[in-house]
């Protein structure tokens, strides 16, 4: 992606002090959808760099709710691949496997569908922000434990100064680091 385009998504992204809580910085990525060719160059740079770095076919993008949601079907589409949500606990029907995390603001639980992967799927995991990484953690623990492999994470905003890519078990992608 161009700096060009990288600086155009940068500006759209909102930035709010002492949100949810005292003290964290929101980036806010929902500006960036008032313009349909910022989201076309971010979601096409994405679906380049994992067709151009695996050779393994990707079967299943596992999306995170709520954010990862925009993302993650967008891809799945243009790779030919499922798209499988992850959700915060009670959301999802049917026999459901579950991981409680840590996130910069707050604890959750999340929870995958069993039947959503099967054992020795190819999996990447997105997300629209990484921060302490726990969130993501706990997806790459729910697809592990359905038997899938989490080949990539990826995500479109990192928050450097939180090391949170350090935290996980396979490579990380991040478009924008902040
Ligand atoms: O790296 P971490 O410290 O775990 O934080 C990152 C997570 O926090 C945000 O989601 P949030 O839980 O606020 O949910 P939302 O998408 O429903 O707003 C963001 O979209 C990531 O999923
Ligand atoms: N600073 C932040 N901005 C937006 N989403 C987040 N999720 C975790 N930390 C965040």
């Amino acid at each position: 992606m161009s700096n060009y385009d990288i600086e155009r998504i940068k500006g759209l992204l909102g930035t709010h002090q002492n949100f949810p809580q005292e003290g964290i910085v929101f980036k806010d990525m929902f500006p960036v959808f008032q313009d349909p060719t910022a989201v076309e160059a971010l979601i096409c740079n994405i679906v380049h760099h994992i067709n151009s770095t695996y050779k393994e076919k990707i079967d299943a993008v596992v999306g995170l709710d709520a954010r990862g949601f925009l993302f993650g079907p967008l891809i799945a589409l243009r790779l030919g691949a499922a798209f499988v949500p992850v959700r915060k606990h009670g959301k999802l029907p049917g026999e459901c496997v579950q991981a409680t995390y840590k996130k910069e603001y707050g604890e959750d639980v999340f929870e995958i569908q069993k039947a959503a992967l099967k054992e020795g799927q190819n999996v990447v995991v997105i997300d629209d922000l990484i921060a302490t990484g726990g969130s993501a953690a706990a997806a790459g623990e729910l697809v592990k434990k359905c038997g899938a492999n989490t080949i990539e994470y990826v995500f479109v905003m990192e928050l450097d100064f939180l090391n949170g890519s350090k935290t996980l078990d396979a490579p990380v992608y991040s478009l924008i680091h902040l």
